[in-house]
């Protein structure tokens, strides 16, 4: 893989950080450390603690211990990060196309524009539906189309190929790739195979 740095460089580090639930410890004394241009997926059974992990390093839960830092980060321009859970965040009633503008115009119109992204993921041809009316792979495909009309250097992905047919996984491998070569890292819970080379994996144990 080449790289060329198209996005700032900046690491995710976390230092001795406990993730969990209430009381319930799901992954201690974690000490990562994500390179720029690089991934990591999250594995492990139902309940491990994936999605608890992705969310604190979203920020959007709290670590019982440690912290999550986002080195060579400037807070001044803007988000560092998308992240894309298990919900599709797709409002039945808003067109494919208006469904793309408007997460353009909330995170920044920085990307691809919404043609073109969904074009990325294949679905051009929905452009004009409700994207109520997507199939659940292709309401997938345009949670992912989101990731490019606003261009964030972390990705933080919840089971990404969750309905995506072997086309679309190829799509999902080929947006990721691309993202690492621009010098982006993401790190991507999954119980799927990823077809991107070179991607390190962290395990995580059973609940009790
Ligand atoms: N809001 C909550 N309150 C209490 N416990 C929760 C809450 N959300 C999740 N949990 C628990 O935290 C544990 C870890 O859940 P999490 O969703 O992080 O697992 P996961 O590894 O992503 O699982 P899966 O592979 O099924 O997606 C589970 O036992 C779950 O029941």
């Amino acid at each position: 893989m080449t790289l060329r740095q198209v996005f700032p460089a900046i690491s995710l580090t976390t230092r001795a950080l406990c993730v969990g639930r209430g009381e319930q410890v799901l992954a201690p004394a974690l000490a990562l450390n994500v390179r720029p241009g690089t991934g990591l997926l999250l594995r492990g059974p139902n309940g491990a603690g994936k999605s608890t992990l992705l969310l604190t390093l979203a920020g959007l839960l709290p670590p019982l211990e440690g912290a999550v830092s986002y080195e060579g980060h400037d807070p001044e321009t803007g988000p560092v990060q998308h992240y894309c859970g298990h919900r599709n965040g797709v409002r039945p009633r808003l067109g494919v196309i208006e469904t793309l503008d408007f997460w353009a115009a909330l995170n920044g119109r920085t990307g691809l524009a919404p043609a073109a992204a969904l074009a990325r993921v294949g679905l051009e041809s929905t452009a004009l539906l409700d994207a109520g009316y997507l199939s659940a792979g292709q309401q997938r495909r345009l949670a992912l189309a989101r990731l490019l009309v606003s261009r964030r250097p972390i990705w933080l992905l919840d089971e990404p190929s969750a309905a995506l047919d072997n086309q679309g996984q190829a799509v999902l491998a080929s947006l990721l790739s691309e993202h690492l070569e621009d010098g982006g890292l993401a790190i991507i819970a999954t119980h799927d195979e990823i077809a991107v080379p070179g991607l390190a994996t962290l395990m995580l144990g059973a609940r009790q």
